[in-house]
């Protein structure tokens, strides 16, 4: 494996996966060994680990997949079966699976007995490159997203993208989301590469480069500013505007993947980095047509202005009754803590329903 050369993450990319996580462990001062799975990561990725040394049937735990079981109850699941399983401050907890399992596995280590140790070891495309990475853990709660939380690096994180051979397109296509918010945060060049990716017809093998080079957009921000005082809010770009129209999609019985949705809000939010902060409108509409193209349209009406504008005031960014956005004065340069009015995000979400083509 091959470890990638950040301070505050622990990455590393895979060569042989078995072998390295035997190798992971081994170098362990440690006793029990647990692996959270989710249904499908369990069928389709515990088969690769379940051989190495260590890694015992007995001591594995499966939630149901899907956000809308990243809540309080299947925590409780694993921490039961981390307490009827005895462990303890030597254990450690392997989260295999996609952002839903490793957000809420490193929630339930970071937890357990006020904390012990875990590995990600991350299984889709959008874990790979963001949730894996950087130590933001939790659950939804009250249809909130990641309401209740902590921040806990994981120990190690080991990224193999052998594990794409099983994921489903919407997948692939929800994880690219997130590398596409981070070129845009972080450099133009970037961008003008990932554009011509083709996300519906992959080159994988050039999808492992752009994995790489995307965790290292990531850590970029995280090692700046480990729990988000600051400028680590670049890479909560389209989320605001994003998760009110995931809450929103939830609670009306549509759920949409996490990835959509922050494509939609970055939509919004290309829109209001026009009006803030003077990114050119032809880009903006450039970006927001090629969205469209990958990801489609999700249908808000205007007669749900209110409701996506009540999500945003939960928003993690707020102060002070004011809804902070993180935008765009350029491709590749991003200003957090920006202010925007009612008025502002009604404006964006009209600017979003235009693209409705
Ligand atoms: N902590 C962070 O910094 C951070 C960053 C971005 C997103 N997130 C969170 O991550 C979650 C989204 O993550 P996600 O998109 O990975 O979703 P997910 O974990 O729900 O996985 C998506 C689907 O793929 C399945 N799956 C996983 N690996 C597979 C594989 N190799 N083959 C076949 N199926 C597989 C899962 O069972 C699930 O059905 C959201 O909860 C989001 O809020 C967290
Ligand atoms: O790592 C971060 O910081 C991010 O904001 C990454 C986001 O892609 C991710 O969706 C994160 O979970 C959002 O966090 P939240 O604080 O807005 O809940
Ligand atoms: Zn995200």
């Amino acid at each position: 494996m091959v470890r990638l050369n950040f301070k505050v993450s622990n990455v590393y990319m895979a060569e042989n996966l078995a072998d390295d996580l035997d190798q992971l462990l081994n170098a362990y001062n440690r006793d029990k060994v647990f692996v959270l799975t989710d249904d499908n990561s369990f069928r389709y990725c515990y088969p690769r680990i379940a051989g190495v040394k260590g890694i015992d049937a007995a001591r594995t735990i499966v939630i149901e997949s899907g956000d809308d079981h990243k809540h309080i109850e299947a925590v409780a699941k694993v921490w039961k079966a981390l307490s009827n399983g005895g462990a303890d401050r030597k254990s450690v907890l392997i989260n295999l699976g996609g952002g839903m399992p490793t957000d809420l596995g490193g929630f339930a280590a970071a937890t357990f007995k006020r904390g012990i140790r875990f590995i990600n070891i991350p299984t889709t495309l959008l874990s790979q490159v963001d949730a894996s990475v950087g130590g933001k853990t939790g659950i939804n709660f009250e249809g909130f997203k990641n309401e209740i939380g902590v921040f806990q690096q994981a120990d190690a994180v080991l990224v193999d993208t052998q594990f794409f051979e099983t994921l489903d397109s919407d997948n692939l296509v929800s994880g690219f989301a997130e590398m596409i918010k981070h070129t845009l945060i972080y450099t133009s060049q970037g961008w003008n590469d990932l554009k011509s990716f083709d996300i519906l017809n992959p080159d994988f093998v050039r999808l492992k480069q752009l994995v790489a080079e995307s965790i290292s957009i990531k850590d970029f921000f995280v090692e700046a500013d480990p729990r988000e005082q600051g400028i680590r809010k670049a890479l909560n770009f389209g989320h605001t505007l994003g998760h009110a129209i995931e809450s929103f999609a939830l609670k009306a019985g549509s759920p949409m993947l996490h990835g959509h949705a922050v494509a939609y809000g970055m939509i919004g939010e290309l829109y209001l980095s026009v009006t803030k902060l003077g990114l050119p409108r032809a880009e903006a509409d450039a970006i927001s047509a090629e969205i469209t193209r990958v990801y489609g349209h999700f249908p808000v009406l205007a007669e749900h202005n209110d409701v996506i504008f009540e999500w945003t005031r939960h928003d993690k960014k707020n102060e002070d009754d004011r809804i902070n956005f993180s935008l765009l004065k350029a491709i590749g340069q991003v200003e957090v803590n920006v202010n925007c009015s009612k008025a502002d995000i009604l404006d964006a979400m009209d600017y979003y329903r235009s693209f409705n083509k």
